[in-house]
Protein backbone atom coordinates (compact mmCIF):
# COMPACT_ATOMS: atom_id res chain seq x y z
CA UNK A 1 0.00 0.00 0.00
CA UNK A 2 1.72 3.52 -1.07
CA UNK A 3 -0.02 6.62 0.93
CA UNK A 4 1.13 9.86 0.89
CA UNK A 5 3.93 9.27 -1.87
CA UNK A 6 5.85 6.69 1.37
CA UNK A 7 5.19 3.10 1.45
CA UNK A 8 3.18 1.89 4.59
CA UNK A 9 3.90 -1.64 5.72
CA UNK A 10 0.58 -3.65 6.48
CA UNK A 11 2.38 -5.99 9.10
CA UNK A 12 -0.38 -8.79 7.82
CA UNK A 13 0.42 -8.11 4.39
CA UNK A 14 4.21 -8.38 4.88
CA UNK A 15 3.44 -11.47 6.67
CA UNK A 16 1.53 -13.14 4.36
CA UNK A 17 3.69 -12.17 1.61
CA UNK A 18 6.37 -13.88 3.68
CA UNK A 19 4.58 -17.64 2.55
CA UNK A 20 3.31 -20.02 4.30
CA UNK A 21 5.76 -20.48 7.11
CA UNK A 22 4.86 -17.09 8.46
CA UNK A 23 1.62 -17.07 8.14
CA UNK A 24 -0.29 -19.25 5.63
CA UNK A 25 -1.18 -21.53 8.46
CA UNK A 26 -2.84 -18.69 10.56
CA UNK A 27 -6.50 -17.68 10.50
CA UNK A 28 -7.77 -14.49 9.11
CA UNK A 29 -8.01 -13.33 12.45
CA UNK A 30 -7.80 -15.16 16.44
CA UNK A 31 -9.22 -14.25 19.44
CA UNK A 32 -6.53 -15.47 22.20
CA UNK A 33 -7.90 -15.43 25.66
CA UNK A 34 -9.18 -11.46 24.95
CA UNK A 35 -10.48 -10.33 27.96
CA UNK A 36 -11.76 -6.17 28.25
CA UNK A 37 -12.38 -4.06 31.31
CA UNK A 38 -14.18 -1.20 30.92
CA UNK A 39 -15.40 1.29 33.82
CA UNK A 40 -13.89 -1.51 36.42
CA UNK A 41 -16.29 -3.83 35.43
CA UNK A 42 -14.97 -7.49 33.12
CA UNK A 43 -17.12 -6.80 30.24
CA UNK A 44 -15.53 -10.38 28.22
CA UNK A 45 -14.09 -12.75 29.89
CA UNK A 46 -10.85 -14.70 28.33
CA UNK A 47 -12.62 -15.61 25.07
CA UNK A 48 -11.12 -17.93 22.18
CA UNK A 49 -11.65 -18.52 18.42
CA UNK A 50 -10.62 -18.13 15.19
CA UNK A 51 -12.37 -17.43 11.98
CA UNK A 52 -10.86 -18.16 9.05
CA UNK A 53 -11.19 -16.91 5.15
CA UNK A 54 -14.84 -16.83 3.82
CA UNK A 55 -16.52 -17.32 6.73
CA UNK A 56 -19.66 -15.75 7.89
CA UNK A 57 -19.07 -15.87 11.76
CA UNK A 58 -22.43 -14.74 13.22
CA UNK A 59 -22.25 -13.59 16.98
CA UNK A 60 -25.29 -13.32 19.72
CA UNK A 61 -25.59 -13.26 23.19
CA UNK A 62 -28.06 -10.93 25.60
CA UNK A 63 -27.93 -7.61 25.41
CA UNK A 64 -24.97 -6.07 27.48
CA UNK A 65 -23.04 -9.65 26.68
CA UNK A 66 -20.19 -7.97 24.99
CA UNK A 67 -20.97 -8.18 20.97
CA UNK A 68 -20.43 -4.64 20.07
CA UNK A 69 -17.38 -4.71 22.68
CA UNK A 70 -15.55 -7.73 21.08
CA UNK A 71 -16.42 -6.62 17.53
CA UNK A 72 -14.30 -3.58 18.35
CA UNK A 73 -11.29 -5.32 19.11
CA UNK A 74 -11.23 -6.71 16.19
CA UNK A 75 -10.50 -3.57 14.08
CA UNK A 76 -8.56 -1.79 17.02
CA UNK A 77 -11.35 0.27 18.21
CA UNK A 78 -11.29 -1.04 21.71
CA UNK A 79 -7.74 -2.73 22.94
CA UNK A 80 -7.63 -5.97 24.89
CA UNK A 81 -6.99 -5.75 28.40
CA UNK A 82 -5.46 -8.88 28.27
CA UNK A 83 -4.64 -11.88 25.12
CA UNK A 84 -4.33 -10.79 22.02
CA UNK A 85 -6.56 -10.63 18.44
CA UNK A 86 -4.28 -11.72 15.62
CA UNK A 87 -5.05 -11.15 11.80
CA UNK A 88 -3.10 -13.63 9.66
CA UNK A 89 -0.98 -14.27 12.95
CA UNK A 90 -0.15 -10.45 13.93
CA UNK A 91 -1.20 -8.37 16.31
CA UNK A 92 -4.00 -5.99 15.92
CA UNK A 93 -2.93 -2.93 17.46
CA UNK A 94 -4.55 -0.36 14.76
CA UNK A 95 -7.40 0.27 12.39
CA UNK A 96 -6.86 -0.92 8.93
CA UNK A 97 -8.20 -0.29 5.31
CA UNK A 98 -8.66 -4.36 5.41
CA UNK A 99 -10.98 -4.21 8.06
CA UNK A 100 -14.22 -2.32 7.27
CA UNK A 101 -17.18 -1.77 9.85
CA UNK A 102 -20.49 -1.83 9.09
CA UNK A 103 -22.88 0.26 12.15
CA UNK A 104 -26.40 -0.22 12.79
CA UNK A 105 -27.14 3.44 12.87
CA UNK A 106 -26.56 4.37 9.46
CA UNK A 107 -27.76 7.79 10.11
CA UNK A 108 -25.24 9.00 11.80
CA UNK A 109 -23.03 6.63 9.65
CA UNK A 110 -23.34 8.49 6.59
CA UNK A 111 -22.76 12.05 5.78
CA UNK A 112 -26.15 13.55 4.71
CA UNK A 113 -24.19 16.46 3.39
CA UNK A 114 -22.58 14.08 0.51
CA UNK A 115 -24.19 12.50 -1.84
CA UNK A 116 -24.65 8.79 -2.11
CA UNK A 117 -21.58 8.87 -4.69
CA UNK A 118 -19.65 11.55 -2.26
CA UNK A 119 -20.40 9.03 0.51
CA UNK A 120 -18.74 5.97 -0.99
CA UNK A 121 -15.91 8.17 -2.49
CA UNK A 122 -15.36 8.96 1.21
CA UNK A 123 -13.59 5.38 2.05
CA UNK A 124 -11.46 5.78 -1.28
CA UNK A 125 -10.31 9.29 -0.43
CA UNK A 126 -9.42 7.84 3.30
CA UNK A 127 -7.52 5.09 1.68
CA UNK A 128 -5.70 7.25 -0.45
CA UNK A 129 -6.68 5.59 -3.62
CA UNK A 130 -5.53 7.93 -6.63
CA UNK A 131 -8.65 10.73 -7.51
CA UNK A 132 -8.91 9.53 -11.05
CA UNK A 133 -10.06 6.09 -9.84
CA UNK A 134 -12.79 7.45 -7.72
CA UNK A 135 -15.79 7.48 -10.70
CA UNK A 136 -15.23 4.12 -11.56
CA UNK A 137 -14.59 2.16 -7.83
CA UNK A 138 -17.70 4.28 -7.10
CA UNK A 139 -20.06 3.46 -9.51
CA UNK A 140 -18.69 -0.44 -9.39
CA UNK A 141 -19.63 -0.64 -5.43
CA UNK A 142 -23.09 1.19 -5.76
CA UNK A 143 -24.22 -1.19 -9.05
CA UNK A 144 -23.30 -3.68 -6.72
CA UNK A 145 -25.73 -3.09 -3.94
CA UNK A 146 -28.18 -2.03 -6.77
CA UNK A 147 -27.53 1.72 -5.96
CA UNK A 148 -26.25 2.90 -9.70
CA UNK A 149 -29.39 5.53 -10.56
CA UNK A 150 -29.18 6.88 -7.19
CA UNK A 151 -25.72 7.94 -7.12
CA UNK A 152 -26.30 11.42 -6.76
CA UNK A 153 -29.29 11.28 -4.38
CA UNK A 154 -28.49 12.57 -0.67
CA UNK A 155 -28.89 9.88 2.28
CA UNK A 156 -31.93 11.61 3.26
CA UNK A 157 -33.56 11.20 0.12
CA UNK A 158 -33.69 7.55 0.61
CA UNK A 159 -35.25 4.80 2.52
CA UNK A 160 -33.42 3.06 5.58
CA UNK A 161 -32.92 -0.20 3.67
CA UNK A 162 -31.05 1.92 1.09
CA UNK A 163 -29.01 4.35 3.23
CA UNK A 164 -27.62 0.60 4.78
CA UNK A 165 -26.69 -0.56 1.68
CA UNK A 166 -24.96 2.79 1.15
CA UNK A 167 -22.88 2.41 3.95
CA UNK A 168 -22.32 -1.54 2.64
CA UNK A 169 -21.23 0.32 -0.78
CA UNK A 170 -18.84 2.16 1.22
CA UNK A 171 -16.99 -0.43 2.91
CA UNK A 172 -16.67 -2.59 -0.18
CA UNK A 173 -14.70 0.07 -1.91
CA UNK A 174 -11.69 -0.10 0.86
CA UNK A 175 -11.87 -3.68 -0.48
CA UNK A 176 -11.93 -5.15 2.56
CA UNK A 177 -10.94 -8.45 3.57
CA UNK A 178 -12.98 -8.78 6.81
CA UNK A 179 -16.23 -6.70 7.27
CA UNK A 180 -17.30 -6.41 11.19
CA UNK A 181 -21.10 -5.83 10.87
CA UNK A 182 -22.67 -4.96 14.10
CA UNK A 183 -26.26 -5.32 14.11
CA UNK A 184 -26.63 -3.71 10.42
CA UNK A 185 -30.14 -4.78 9.91
CA UNK A 186 -31.34 -4.56 13.07
CA UNK A 187 -32.87 -1.01 12.44
CA UNK A 188 -35.26 -2.19 9.24
CA UNK A 189 -38.51 -3.62 8.93
CA UNK A 190 -38.84 -7.05 8.33
CA UNK A 191 -39.21 -7.12 4.13
CA UNK A 192 -36.28 -4.80 3.79
CA UNK A 193 -33.85 -6.78 6.62
CA UNK A 194 -34.92 -10.74 4.67
CA UNK A 195 -33.94 -8.96 1.29
CA UNK A 196 -30.50 -7.21 2.68
CA UNK A 197 -29.66 -11.10 4.23
CA UNK A 198 -29.97 -12.11 0.50
CA UNK A 199 -27.75 -9.12 -0.81
CA UNK A 200 -25.39 -9.39 1.74
CA UNK A 201 -24.91 -13.34 1.38
CA UNK A 202 -24.68 -12.70 -2.53
CA UNK A 203 -21.71 -10.37 -2.01
CA UNK A 204 -20.02 -12.25 0.27
CA UNK A 205 -20.22 -15.25 -2.33
CA UNK A 206 -19.57 -12.94 -5.31
CA UNK A 207 -16.44 -11.39 -3.43
CA UNK A 208 -14.91 -13.81 -1.15
CA UNK A 209 -15.70 -11.74 1.95
CA UNK A 210 -15.04 -12.69 5.12
CA UNK A 211 -17.81 -11.55 7.91
CA UNK A 212 -18.27 -11.08 11.54
CA UNK A 213 -22.19 -10.19 12.22
CA UNK A 214 -23.69 -9.28 15.39
CA UNK A 215 -27.15 -10.03 15.98
CA UNK A 216 -29.85 -9.78 18.77
CA UNK A 217 -32.18 -12.22 15.93
CA UNK A 218 -31.28 -15.90 16.33
CA UNK A 219 -32.86 -17.26 12.95
CA UNK A 220 -30.79 -14.38 11.06
CA UNK A 221 -28.02 -15.29 12.93
CA UNK A 222 -28.54 -19.32 11.44
CA UNK A 223 -29.95 -17.87 8.13
CA UNK A 224 -26.84 -16.16 7.57
CA UNK A 225 -23.87 -18.01 9.34
CA UNK A 226 -21.60 -20.42 8.36
CA UNK A 227 -21.20 -20.34 12.22
CA UNK A 228 -23.18 -19.14 15.54
CA UNK A 229 -20.80 -18.02 18.45
CA UNK A 230 -23.47 -17.48 21.59
CA UNK A 231 -22.13 -14.81 24.37
CA UNK A 232 -22.85 -15.55 27.46
CA UNK A 233 -23.27 -11.99 30.70
CA UNK A 234 -21.25 -12.84 33.76
CA UNK A 235 -19.86 -16.21 32.82
CA UNK A 236 -18.58 -16.52 36.38
CA UNK A 237 -15.06 -16.29 37.63
CA UNK A 238 -12.55 -18.10 34.96
CA UNK A 239 -15.25 -18.94 32.67
CA UNK A 240 -15.22 -17.78 29.60
CA UNK A 241 -17.86 -15.24 27.92
CA UNK A 242 -18.18 -17.64 25.08
CA UNK A 243 -20.71 -20.11 25.85
CA UNK A 244 -21.57 -22.05 22.31
CA UNK A 245 -20.19 -22.47 18.72
CA UNK A 246 -22.33 -23.89 16.70
CA UNK A 247 -21.95 -24.59 13.16
CA UNK A 248 -24.38 -24.60 10.70
CA UNK A 249 -24.20 -27.22 7.85
CA UNK A 250 -27.08 -25.43 5.92
CA UNK A 251 -26.45 -25.57 1.84
CA UNK A 252 -25.97 -22.65 0.58
CA UNK A 253 -27.50 -20.49 -1.63
CA UNK A 254 -29.81 -20.26 0.99
CA UNK A 255 -33.49 -19.18 0.71
CA UNK A 256 -35.92 -17.48 2.75
CA UNK A 257 -38.64 -19.98 2.41
CA UNK A 258 -37.34 -23.12 2.09
CA UNK A 259 -34.26 -22.60 4.11
CA UNK A 260 -36.30 -21.16 7.54
CA UNK A 261 -37.72 -24.68 6.97
CA UNK A 262 -34.80 -27.20 6.85
CA UNK A 263 -34.40 -29.55 9.03
CA UNK A 264 -31.43 -28.21 10.41
CA UNK A 265 -32.47 -24.73 10.77
CA UNK A 266 -35.18 -25.52 13.07
CA UNK A 267 -33.56 -27.97 15.03
CA UNK A 268 -30.56 -25.30 15.41
CA UNK A 269 -33.19 -22.40 16.33
CA UNK A 270 -34.23 -24.33 19.61
CA UNK A 271 -31.22 -25.09 20.54
CA UNK A 272 -29.95 -21.73 20.69
CA UNK A 273 -33.56 -20.21 21.74
CA UNK A 274 -33.43 -22.84 24.94
CA UNK A 275 -30.05 -21.78 25.59
CA UNK A 276 -30.52 -18.05 25.77
CA UNK A 277 -34.14 -18.80 27.33
CA UNK A 278 -32.23 -20.44 30.42
CA UNK A 279 -30.04 -17.12 30.95
CA UNK A 280 -27.37 -18.15 29.27
CA UNK A 281 -27.44 -15.37 26.39
N1 LIG B 1 -16.53 2.45 27.21
C1 LIG B 1 -17.23 1.79 28.13
N2 LIG B 1 -17.08 2.05 29.45
C2 LIG B 1 -17.77 1.36 30.38
N3 LIG B 1 -18.64 0.36 30.10
C3 LIG B 1 -18.84 0.07 28.80
C4 LIG B 1 -18.14 0.75 27.74
N4 LIG B 1 -18.54 0.22 26.56
C5 LIG B 1 -19.43 -0.74 26.87
N5 LIG B 1 -19.62 -0.83 28.19
C6 LIG B 1 -20.51 -1.78 28.89
O1 LIG B 1 -20.11 -3.08 28.49
C7 LIG B 1 -21.24 -3.94 28.44
C8 LIG B 1 -21.24 -4.64 27.10
O2 LIG B 1 -21.52 -3.70 26.08
P1 LIG B 1 -21.69 -4.12 24.57
O3 LIG B 1 -22.20 -2.94 23.83
O4 LIG B 1 -20.46 -4.76 24.09
O5 LIG B 1 -22.84 -5.24 24.70
P2 LIG B 1 -23.72 -5.89 23.57
O6 LIG B 1 -23.77 -7.34 23.86
O7 LIG B 1 -23.25 -5.49 22.22
O8 LIG B 1 -25.12 -5.21 23.89
P3 LIG B 1 -26.33 -4.83 22.92
O9 LIG B 1 -26.83 -6.15 22.39
O10 LIG B 1 -27.32 -4.20 23.83
O11 LIG B 1 -25.82 -3.93 21.87
C9 LIG B 1 -22.47 -3.08 28.69
O12 LIG B 1 -22.86 -3.26 30.02
C10 LIG B 1 -21.96 -1.67 28.46
O13 LIG B 1 -22.66 -0.75 29.26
Amino acid sequence: MVAAGRAVVDPAAAARAAGPTAAGAAPLLRFDAVSIRLGGREILSPTSFEVRRGEFVCIVGASGCGKTTLLRTASALVAPTAGRVLRHGVPITQPAREIAFVFQDYGRALLPWRTVEGNVRLALEAAHVPAAEHAARAAEVLAKVGLAAHAQKFPLQLSGGMQQRVQIARCLAQQPELMLMDEPFGALDAMTRQGLQDELARLVRDDGLTVIFVTHDLEEAIYLGDRVVALQANPGPGRPSLARMIDVPIPRPRDQLTTREHPEFVRLRRELFTFIEEGHG
